[in-house]
């Protein structure tokens, strides 16, 4: 296969990455009259920037920058002449490009790269233009024989079908020495005209996947790739080669199931969809970052565009958004996922968070963020300064376990996500060291932990239960200072106990979730319904496996009416942390709790990514392969695991 040529042999040796320009296109108002009532949720503020209202508070909006924004009065020629014509030269050059259309269903990605016979979108203005480049190069009488072929395929359920010749098999993709990704039995037809594309490519479409579901009728369901290859070979020695392709995909729409209302099959394309979508987001993020594994291998999508995306690739992300009220959520996470994309290759991108609220949580991580510039600590106090005028925080008791600092960590990843590719390594560095004092922590909660079981040790007549169902050292039983034990005035441990002193009630005391935030052990003590005793204690022994599959049979309570038994707070508080968990866990919380493996896990990340924050634990009911009947063994699984242990 012929050789690609690295941007750096092109531009005189300097040693330069190609960045990912990312566009934003606003379409119009296609719905009935009475829902434009209602007003825009977006609107554009100038050529390169927008605004969307902040959800936390209709007041405020939120502002983004990105390279381009076309409102909805752009024309299909004005994206195609901005943001596509100036990367095509490249092709011919034997470098890769790629252009994208990302956004929820029904927000214009198709319209931007299809278009319509009236209005031709970027597929067929770019071909166009790489034949009208490959014949200008021909009169020009250079040395080079040009050969120009297109492959079409899509990714539909992380299958890649050829839509050249439909069938249903599923073709492997692989990498040749030189780095370059192929699929073997794709077919590859070389075009010797534009209408020569036209007439393979119009039937080829017909076969993608598309169904109808409740938001939009012709909604894409797969990926679609269209490879356009440009092969020259010269006529004279030394007779090199090069190969350039541009891959034009239309990306299967994002999708929030509780509005689509997807269900079997549909839900389950768009759980691979949703996938495809993170991993895509992830190899971006790890190319921003320059550090780690580049997680291209993830879907079938980032293989696939592995030699077009990064390094010397030319790459531009349309990203479409709708402005209708009902789209907001979809909005806002396609906004978030291509300000993230933005910041993968260079600086030029700033988002900027009106939000009171936000810059009250970044004032709050300046402590933290030793490692952060200068500018960046003189921001944090001119926010802090700015919420403490309008917004006082109430001071907040100092918490012995220091669960400030998983904040502080979870913080400094938030704030990460904003910065720039040298901060963000000081800020790693920063992390590293915060993570170091989390385990310091942890030892620190052993032997915490300890001195309860000191405290558990004092004789049961000696505690008593106050009307919370806490349990407390009796009056007259007094904790020694720093040793988590306790001194008492009433006659010594050792004598002899009565059994018609012990209390009636087993008690039981609740340790955190696993990866939850340290906390004082007090905190977490409860007092179960005396229903639910018997059952657990014979299950005491039962061992806990760690989030897998067949946990949720360890238990004996009923599935329909463990709830009952426990006590309201408790089930509260498990609750809180598993939607903390499930909001701002890393992979490794999310699969840490019960029930969860690395495929459900990836897909909650997924969900996470492209709609954002979970309201409420039974929100994961929208992910793929969590029934209803799942998901009850989950909550159950991860509230009473706390117990058994
Ligand atoms: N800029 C635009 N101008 C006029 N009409 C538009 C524009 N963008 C989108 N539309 C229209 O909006 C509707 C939905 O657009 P489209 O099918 O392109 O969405 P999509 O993002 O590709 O959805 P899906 O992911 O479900 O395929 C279509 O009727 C399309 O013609």
């Amino acid at each position: 296969m012929a050789q690609r040529v690295a941007v750096s042999d092109v531009a005189g040796g300097s040693k330069r990455t190609s960045r990912v320009r990312v566009a934003v296109r606003l379409r119009p108002y296609m719905e009935k009259q009475d829902e434009k009532a209602e007003g825009a949720c977006v609107r554009g503020l100038g050529p390169q920037s927008l605004e969307i209202i902040n959800w936390r508070n209709s007041t405020e909006t939120l502002q983004y920058q990105f390279d381009v924004f076309y409102g909805e009065q752009t024309t299909q020629q004005e994206v195609f002449l901005t943001s596509v014509k100036p990367i095509l030269p490249h092709i011919l050059n034997g470098q890769n490009a790629s252009v994208f259309a990302y956004g929820p269903t029904g927000a214009g990605k198709t319209h931007t790269m299809l278009g319509t016979q009236e209005q031709p979108g970027v597929i067929p203005r770019a071909v166009r233009e790489v034949f009208q480049l490959v014949r200008a190069q021909e009169k020009a009488g250079d040395d080079w024989d040009y050969t120009i072929g297109m492959s079409y395929l899509e990714i539909y359920n992380e299958k890649v079908l050829d839509l050249l010749s439909p069938s249903t098999q599923d073709l492997p993709i692989r990498e040749d020495k030189d780095r370059n990704i192929f699929i073997p039995g794709l077919t590859h037809t070389t075009l010797s005209s534009f209408s020569d594309f036209h007439t393979h490519f119009i039937p080829a479409s017909l076969n993608r996947t598309t169904a109808s579901t409740k938001l939009n009728h012709r909604s894409s369901r797969s990926h679609a790739i269209l490879l356009i290859k440009v092969e020259k070979s010269q006529r004279v020695p030394p007779h090199r080669q090069q190969t350039g392709k541009l891959y034009l995909v239309d990306l299967a729409g994002s999708e929030d199931n509780r509005r689509t209302g997807n269900q079997g099959l549909r839900l389950k394309e768009s759980g691979a969809i949703n996938l495809s979508l993170f991993t895509l987001s992830k190899v971006v993020d790890s190319l921003n970052l320059g550090v780690g594994r580049v997680p291209y291998r993830d879907s079938k999508l980032t293989r696939l565009l592995q030699d077009s995306l990064g390094g010397s690739a030319h790459s531009i992300m349309i990203t479409n958004i709708a402005p209708e009220q009902k789209y907001y959520f979809d909005t806002f996470s396609a906004l978030n996922f291509a300000a993230k994309s933005k910041l993968i290759v260079n600086k030029p991108f700033v988002r900027e968070t009106v939000s009171s609220n936000e810059s009250g949580k970044r004032a709050r991580q300046e402590p933290a963020s030793e490692a952060a510039t200068e500018p960046q600590k003189k921001r944090f106090k001119e926010r802090q300064h700015e919420e403490q005028e309008e917004n006082p925080v109430p001071s907040q008791p100092p918490s012995p376990t220091g669960s400030s600092v998983l904040s502080r960590l979870l913080a400094l990843e938030k704030l990460m996500m904003g910065s720039p590719e040298r901060e963000r390594l000081n800020l790693l560095k920063t992390v590293a060291q915060s993570r170091k004092e989390i385990q310091k922590l942890k030892e620190k909660q052993k032997e915490l932990e300890k001195k309860a079981q000191g405290f558990k040790a004092i004789p049961a007549d000696q505690k008593e239960q106050d009307q919370d169902g806490l349990v407390h050292p009796k009056k007259g039983v007094e904790p020694m200072k720093d040793t988590g034990l306790f001194r008492t005035n009433l006659p010594p441990l050792h004598r002899k106990q009565s059994t018609a002193a012990k209390p009636k009630r087993q008690q039981a005391v609740v340790t955190p979730l696993q990866v939850s935030e340290v906390q004082p052990i007090q905190q977490c003590a409860v007092v179960f319904k005396p229903s639910l005793c018997p059952s657990l204690k014979h299950k005491q022994n039962a061992k806990v496996v760690d989030g897998k599959e067949n946990m949720g049979k360890e238990f004996s309570v009923s599935d329909t009416d463990w709830e009952s038994h426990l006590d309201t707070s408790v089930l509260e508080k498990s609750r809180e942390k598993i939607l903390q968990i499930l909001n701002s866990g890393t992979l490794k919380d999310v699969k840490s709790l019960q029930l969860i493996g690395d495929k459900k896990a990836k897909l909650i990340m997924g969900w996470r990514e492209v709609h954002g924050q979970f309201s409420q634990v039974e929100d994961l009911q929208k992910i793929e392969g969590i029934t209803a009947k799942r998901f009850s063994s989950f909550i159950k699984a991860n509230i009473l695991s706390t117990i058994v242990k």
